[in-house]
């Protein structure tokens, strides 16, 4: 755990400033392309390369299981996960639309899925089947909770060495709403009320319900809101563990992350946690309308990309928001500056 951390530095600010400087030389009004500009400079340092190449990008979709749905928690029952694994490899999810747009390498990992999934095209990355219901015993073991972020972290090395450039991250878990508002209510201090959301689209009386049993799991479990590891293991996902690995491994790299919705935005914040640095390699890529988002963008200190009304996870908005990342450095690497293109300067 401990050496995954060690190699990961803050971003490149003189490359930044580089990127920055150039991006004033190329032939548009000054800060005319706004927080594209910005983007391509932030994409410079975290690259360290002053034309950023950020294609292709590396998709990767984690899934697991939330012993917690047996308290009513979510609108759809636990089986959907392992069915939309199997929709995953057939290709007709949301994401994997998306995926194919942005000519992305795709990989769905089963990190903890209930249920036994013997298909050829899931990486098999298995901790344990589901998590255990957070309100009676801890979601998993400490072991298995550095065993998900590893295999996120090694998944992620694994794709970045077959070339991605750029990672976007998703998950699939029934339920994962829940363990994602119980760890941000212990890491931001804030009250279960202004953490949770409808996730998958549950009744006003199952919010409250809802409520309830986040509460009752968090007077029941005691996270250690200084020990990350402890708080993924009490209240977690075995995905969420997974996405935050990937991210450290990303950091490592200096490899750009996309943030997807609200349960990625909790992982990217599980990998804050652990190791600061790793926040100067994440992009937001969409504000997602679960009413948690809003606590989690915050408490991350980021704000999203794009704010289209979406509340999907899969890492679908993430994989969205990858054409602006694309347009911010093809923008820096191929736009003609005022000298090249003979243009003239603002009059004095
Ligand atoms: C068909 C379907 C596809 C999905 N793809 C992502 N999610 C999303 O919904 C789940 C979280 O919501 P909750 O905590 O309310 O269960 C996660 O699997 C998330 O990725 C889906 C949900 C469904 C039903
Ligand atoms: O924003 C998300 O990631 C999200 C919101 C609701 C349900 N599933 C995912």
């Amino acid at each position: 755990m401990l050496n995954m951390m060690e190699t990961i530095t803050g971003m490149n600010q003189e490359m930044r400033q580089v990127a920055l400087q150039h991006i004033d030389t190329l032939t548009k009004p000054l800060g005319s392309l706004g927080r594209l500009e910005e983007l391509a400079g932030d994409l410079a340092g975290m690259t360290g390369n002053a034309f950023p190449v950020v294609t292709p990008p590396g998709v990767l979709v984690f899934a697991g299981d939330h012993g917690v749905v047996e308290e009513g928690v979510s609108a759809f029952p636990q089986e959907v996960t392992a069915q939309m694994v199997l929709n995953f490899v057939h290709g007709g999810a949301a994401i994997n639309v998306f995926s194919r747009q942005i000519g992305a390498l795709f990989e769905i990992v089963n990190v903890g899925v209930a249920t036994s999934v013997t298909e050829q095209a899931v990486v098999n990355r298995h901790v344990r089947f589901g998590t255990a219901n957070m309100c009676n015993e801890n979601a998993m073991t400490r072991a298995e909770a550095e065993a998900a972020i590893t295999a996120g972290y090694e998944e992620a090395m694994s794709i970045m060495d077959r070339g991605a450039k750029c990672l976007v991250l998703g998950e699939m878990g029934i339920g994962n709403t829940t363990a994602s508002s119980a760890m941000l209510a212990v890491f931001s201090g804030m009250s279960v009320e202004k953490v949770i959301g409808i996730g998958t689209g549950i009744s006003e009386e199952q919010l409250l319900h809802k409520t309830t049993v986040i509460k009752r799991a968090l007077r029941n479990r005691m996270p250690n809101r200084k020990d990350p590891l402890d708080v993924l293991m009490k209240v977690g996902g075995l995905e969420i563990g997974a996405m935050a690995g990937a991210m450290l491994a990303a950091a490592t790299r200096r490899i750009p992350i996309i943030v997807d919705g609200f349960i990625c935005t909790v992982a990217a914040i599980l990998a804050k946690e652990l190791c600061e640095a790793t926040t100067d390699y994440m992009i937001c890529g969409h504000r997602s309308t679960e009413q948690g988002y809003e606590v989690a963008s915050a408490y991350l200190g980021k704000k999203p990309l794009l704010d289209l009304g979406l509340r999907l996870g899969e890492g679908s908005g993430a994989a969205v928001a990858f054409s602006v990342v694309h347009s911010a450095s093809l923008m820096l690497a191929e736009m003609a500056t005022f000298q090249t293109a003979s243009i003239s300067g603002k009059d004095k």
